[in-house]
């Protein structure tokens, strides 16, 4: 459990927080025939697997626990995922083999999504309620693809969750020309290498290798990742574990959380939330092990443009259905650029947006084109 901080936990809220999602059928009451249930906790949804929730109640609070739990029959449409907020009734006292009632899911800050590949219109819920997407990728061994980092960066933009770049092994290979693509984007970069002076975070990665990490990167994504929720994405073997358990380590140790997620190498292939270890109450880390692609069908080029407010202006001028991408005509973005209303770095942020509108997404007008085909 951490500890110290203000309390910003979920130990603060009162029932009038839990709301009902918008029913599509209108708004029929459903207390008529059940209790209305008042006396719900809330729990943060750590991790779903085989229609079992698991929950964290009463987080940073002595009676903290873990409970889990099964969705009442009026959700059974409802997808729940990591990061969800949810009010729980019935047996709450998280001993072994209760099992607890999901009978409603607070309205979502953020929800990360993806399809399963570009041409299924068919999206899922990946993450709840995140505030920063990590997107992991090691400057070697594997190979850098900024394809993943565009898609990444897409995806996180759609779900208005702030995106931070976590370039690993940069021990291996200097990552300065992979990171040119990306200095001119609002993005946190951190680079992260081993290291063998004494100051080393010694950490294991899931297969239980151990590795001395350089202080510098693991303190600044502490200091980033510190009262926030955040996803983790990359590629397997990038190191992604090996930071988590830098981050997470002495909470894995101990702490009620740990009974059912940190238990050596977790099984299923959902995502999965840990708190991480000396941070500040509110402060977890969203593992996502089973995600290798990012499908992009649902996205709206829309949003991908609100993330360059410096830019998004530009459109203003262009005719109705453009793209904005390479291989729009008289798109408004050139002559927006070109006569200096985005300063400097003006052209080289367009094609950055450029190349992320040319990631696999819907056109603005809402056209099942792809932007790639
Ligand atoms: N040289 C170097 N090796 C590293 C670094 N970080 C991790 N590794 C090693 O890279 C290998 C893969 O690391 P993992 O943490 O297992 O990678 P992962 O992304 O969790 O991979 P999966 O468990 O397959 O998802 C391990 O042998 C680590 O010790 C680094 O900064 N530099
Ligand atoms: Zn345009």
């Amino acid at each position: 459990m951490t500890s110290g901080g203000s309390r910003r936990g979920t130990s603060s809220w009162d029932e009038s927080d839990v709301r009902i999602r918008p029913n599509k059928k209108g708004s029929r009451p459903r207390t008529k025939d059940r209790p209305a249930h008042e006396d719900a906790v809330t729990g943060r949804i750590i991790t779903v697997d085989r229609g079992r929730y698991t929950a964290v109640v009463d987080e940073d609070q002595a009676t903290e626990r873990v409970v889990i739990a099964a969705r009442a029959r009026e959700l059974r449409r409802s997808p729940v995922v990591a990061g969800d907020l949810v009010a729980l009734v019935g047996d709450v006292s998280g001993e072994p083999d209760t099992l607890a009632r999901l009978v409603r899911i607070q309205e979502r800050r953020t929800l990360l999504r993806r399809s399963a590949d570009d041409t299924d219109p068919v999206e899922r819920a990946v993450v709840a309620n995140a505030d920063q997407l990590v997107i992991v990728v090691a400057a070697a061994n594997p190979e850098p693809r900024t394809g993943f980092i565009d898609r990444a960066l897409v995806a996180a933009y759609d779900a208005g969750i702030q995106p931070l770049l976590c370039v690993t092994k940069a021990d291996l290979q200097d990552p300065a020309d992979l990171l040119a693509n990306y200095e001119h984007l609002d993005l946190h970069i951190i680079t992260s290498r081993t290291a063998s002076t004494p100051d080393a975070v010694r950490t294991t990665s899931a297969s239980g290798t151990s590795a001395l990490l350089a202080p510098e990167a693991v303190a600044q994504l502490k200091g980033l990742l510190d009262g926030r929720v955040s996803v983790l994405l990359g590629h397997s073997g990038v190191g992604k574990s090996t930071l988590v358990n830098a981050l997470t380590g002495a909470n894995r140790a101990t702490g009620g959380v740990n009974a059912v997620t940190g238990r050596g190498r977790h099984t299923s292939s959902s995502a999965y939330a840990l708190k991480a270890a000396d941070s500040a109450p509110g402060t977890w880390i969203i593992d996502t092990p089973g995600i290798r692609s990012f499908g992009l069908a649902h996205v709206d080029a829309d949003r991908i443009l609100a993330a360059f407010p410096d830019l998004a202006p530009g459109t203003d001028q262009c005719e109705r259905g453009c793209r904005h991408d390479d291989s729009a005509v008289n798109c408004g973005l050139d002559d927006w650029v070109e006569s200096g209303h985005a300063g400097e770095s003006g052209p080289v942020r367009l094609s950055s947006l450029r190349r992320l509108l040319g990631a696999g997404i819907e056109t603005p007008q809402g056209s099942k084109e792809l932007g790639q085909q």
